[in-house]
């Protein structure tokens, strides 16, 4: 070991022991603060006077009561503190810091060492920083600059110096086991072992080697929406979970965990990723899909389907009749051309076409739905439509405050007096004492308790109509969405005659579904806006922060409708149209569309090219699947060259891919996919590989990120990694359609290490001009 080594190994070791002294003291105090809070609690009603006899003893005790509650508050908030540092410096113990910059400020005689870790460090008088947090402001300048002249942003203003010299260190279980002068070496050794690693279950932090483009997304801090559209594998979910880590730090006075939430692709994947938070000591940001809000707002009216039935029926379906109609459905209901047709459609329900559900009581008809539709249109045009409705609702109660009179003098309700058994009548009793707020022992009269008893009955049989009215469910949202698939002159107005290809065959089968109480994926999101742009919007404005990862399966409709559900957030959006599966998205190549979400002017995009997950030889081959306009630079890390196999049928692929599992499990790889293209196929592959053991099967669905051998659609695959991906028939009669190129990349990036692809007969064309694979035969 040089003298250098030995004495940064000795400071390692220092650091370590300050690192268990604070540990000491802080457990000592949190068991005190426990108790404290305890304490508190316990004796809370103790240290209150309660009196109330006059009004300066309530007063009194108002105040005796709020400032208990203050107190506990602070005990608490503290008590959680300590318990946070303390679990942070239990995570430093093994690894204190993982980088040095020696930085010269602009007007310093020497430069001072700045040690970067997972959290900051301080010496007993807490003015000397042992180590400084990845995320404060000083440790940008290690993941921005290279030696030379830098700089940082702090709340106070630009610091300017220059940057000496930045190191790297390998510390493991408290021994440095390497350090890098990262201005000297060539390529990034660091980097190239953490990338050469096997995977474990779950995605890990990056903060010891964010790159610089990365640390721009991470710390962006300026307008609205964040894009970044970024190759496979360049560390989007990476980087977007560090900038959730970040802003947590910068804004840890008044930014909680949960006024974040992250947009995943599936549960599985939110499992996948919910470790990298935590290893920072930072509590999980809230994760939720699309489907879960849609499911949320629609399934009590509708079966909605989700988006990979979707995908299964344009994967599968082709002979299908209404195949084209459908698949155009899908692209047309997600463009914009319908967002905005649906908008103008709302406009034009000022003035015609909403459709109402009449009211009926009994059987009988309170309000018809004409009867609606005529006062909801004899209000002044002028007054606002929400205002309007309003309106109509208190004109609806009105009518049903009539109706209500009129029934109790109907037979039925004597009928029911006379059949409520003794147990109903004293609730019936108990009933009306509390809303009138008497204690009587009984009715004074018959004449008092019949009357008393009508008048709960029927208002009893009315409460559920007034709350239907009081939720507006007397305006028949399904009918006005499907009168704009059938009553042509509603279509025929809103695009003045130039209507969509395949309109009518889309309006019959928007029609049927609707009719089957279905809803579409496509049909949903567009439904679910045109309900909320009539009733009024559901909005969140806690929520600060949304985070929208694999964008690119977003369509704008989703957009515009998260934008509007979170009016008081800011919003990243990561994404890869190489990796648009969706047919929706077939045609988009890039987000520029979205940055008329929040203006220009509000908007920023960042773009990753350069791929971090693969080896070079699996990005040299996979960047040729797709088209060359977009850079996708590889990570120069060795690794053996992809190979295809190509065999005569089924019997043969299972037995290769057999064999194939075996051999990498002999490497030592623990992480392997068979990458299917569909549900369907990963069954057909399942049950076809009994030789493979232990193999697992992925299903939409699946809640935990579960690895070791599995077979999985490409589009569960998506946003997750493996040692080594199986493509299990990359033959042409299952690729053989241009519009699955993208999907074919998706399944081919997965791979970190190694990737095989197995096709019977004739392989697929996207490999045709490819020069990057081996052929096995
Ligand atoms: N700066 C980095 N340092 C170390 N590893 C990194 C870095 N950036 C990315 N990686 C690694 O590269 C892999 C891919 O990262 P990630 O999944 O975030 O990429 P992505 O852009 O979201 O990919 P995809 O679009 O394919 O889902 C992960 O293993 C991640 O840990």
């Amino acid at each position: 070991m040089n003298h250098q080594m030995r004495q940064e190994q000795d400071r390692v070791k220092r650091v370590i022991e300050i690192i268990d002294e604070q540990i000491e003291i802080l457990e000592n105090e949190t068991g005190r603060r426990k108790d404290e809070v305890v304490d508190i609690r316990r004796n809370f009603w103790d240290e209150v006077k309660v009196n109330t006899d006059t009004f300066d003893d309530f007063l009194e005790t108002v105040l005796s009561l709020r400032q208990q509650a203050q107190v506990l508050t602070v005990s608490q908030s503290t008590h959680r503190q300590a318990v946070k540092k303390l679990s942070s410096l239990r995570r430093m113990k093994a690894k204190p810091y993982f980088g040095r910059i020696d930085f010269l400020e602009e007007g310093d005689t020497s430069a001072e060492d700045i040690y970067i870790g997972i959290g900051s460090l301080t010496d007993k008088t807490g003015e000397d920083f042992l180590v400084y947090d990845w995320r404060a402001p000083i440790s940008s300048v290690y993941y921005d600059y290279p030696p030379g002249p830098a700089e940082f942003e702090t709340p106070g203003g630009t610091i300017k110096g220059e940057l000496m010299k930045k190191w790297q260190y390998i510390i493991k279980d408290g021994t440095l086991e390497s350090m890098f002068d990262t201005s000297l070496t060539i390529g990034d050794e660091v980097l190239q072992q953490v990338l050469g690693k096997r995977t474990d279950n779950f995605m890990h932090n990056i903060v010891a080697t964010i790159q610089q483009k990365q640390n721009q997304i991470i710390r962006h801090d300026s307008g609205k929406l964040l894009i970044v559209h970024g190759a496979a594998g360049s560390g989007k979910t990476s980087a977007a979970l560090q900038r959730i880590a970040y802003l947590l730090y910068k804004y840890r006075e008044n930014l909680n965990a949960d006024q974040i939430i992250l947009f995943s692709p599936n549960t599985m994947f939110s499992s996948y990723v919910s470790n990298v938070l935590p290893e920072l000591g930072e509590e999980n940001m809230e994760q939720v899909t699309f489907q879960d809000y849609l499911n949320h707002r629609l399934s009590d009216e509708f079966e909605v389907e989700d988006p990979y039935q979707q995908l299964e029926y344009v994967l599968l379906h082709k002979e299908d009749d209404n195949y084209n109609a459908r698949t155009n459905a899908i692209i047309f209901k997600a463009s914009n051309h319908f967002f905005e047709l649906i908008k103008s459609y709302r406009s034009s329900l000022e003035t015609s076409g909403m459709i109402f559900k009449g009211i009926r009581f009994r059987g009988e008809s309170i309000v018809t739905s004409e009867q609606i539709t005529e006062r909801f249109y004899s209000y002044e045009p002028s007054i606002k439509f929400h205002n309007r409705i309003e309106m109509l609702t208190d004109w609806l109660k009105d009518q049903l405050k009539k109706a209500e009179k009129r029934e109790r003098t109907k037979p039925w309700v004597e009928e029911k007096i006379e059949l409520l058994s003794k147990e109903e009548y004293q609730k019936a009793f108990k009933y009306l004492n509390r809303k009138n707020d008497t204690k009587e022992e009984s009715f004074r009269n018959y004449d008092e308790e019949k009357e008393a008893l009508t008048r709960m009955i029927v208002r009893k049989r009315f409460r559920g109509l007034r709350r239907k009215i009081e939720n507006l469910q007397f305006i028949d949202i399904k009918a006005i969405y499907k009168q704009l698939f059938t009553n042509p002159s509603v279509i025929e107005s809103l695009t003045k005659g130039a209507l969509p290809e395949d309109w009518d065959e889309m309006s019959r089968s928007t029609e049927e579904m609707l009719s089957e109480g279905k809803l579409n994926y496509e049909d949903a999101t567009p439904y679910l806006l045109l309900k909320e742009l009539i009733l009024g919007f559901q909005m969140n404005t806690s929520i600060k922060h949304v985070i929208i990862d694999e964008a690119q399966d977003y369509s704008p409709f989703q957009f515009e409708f998260l934008k509007r559900l979170f009016p008081a957030a800011k919003m990243t959006v990561l994404g890869d149209f190489n990796q648009a599966i969706f047919a929706h998205a077939r045609e988009h190549v890039n987000f520029h569309l979205l940055t008329s979400l929040y203006g220009e002017n509000e908007s920023d995009t960042i773009l990753l090219t350069q791929s971090y997950r693969s080896t070079k030889p699996i990005i040299e081959f996979t960047r040729g699947l797709v088209p060359p306009d977009r850079e996708i630079e590889a990570f120069d890390r060795e690794g053996e060259i992809p190979a295809l196999t190509i065999v005569e049928d089924r019997k043969e692929l299972h037995q290769h891919i057999e064999w194939r599992v075996e051999e990498l499990k002999k490497k030592g790889f623990h992480s392997i996919a068979i990458i299917c293209k569909s549900a369907a196929e990963s069954e057909a592959a399942y049950s076809g590989l009994t030789g493979v053991k232990d193999l697992k099967i992925v299903k939409a669905g699946a809640l935990q990120y579960e690895q070791g051998l599995v077979v999985i659609p490409t589009y569960l695959a998506k946003g997750i990694e493996f040692d080594a991906v199986i493509i299990y028939d990359a033959s042409s009669r299952q690729y053989g359609d241009e519009s699955l190129r993208r999907l074919f990349y998706t399944a081919c990036t997965r791979a970190m290490h190694e990737l095989h692809l197995y096709s019977v007969g004739e392989p697929t064309p996207f490999i045709e001009n490819n020069a990057d694979y081996k052929l096995i035969e």
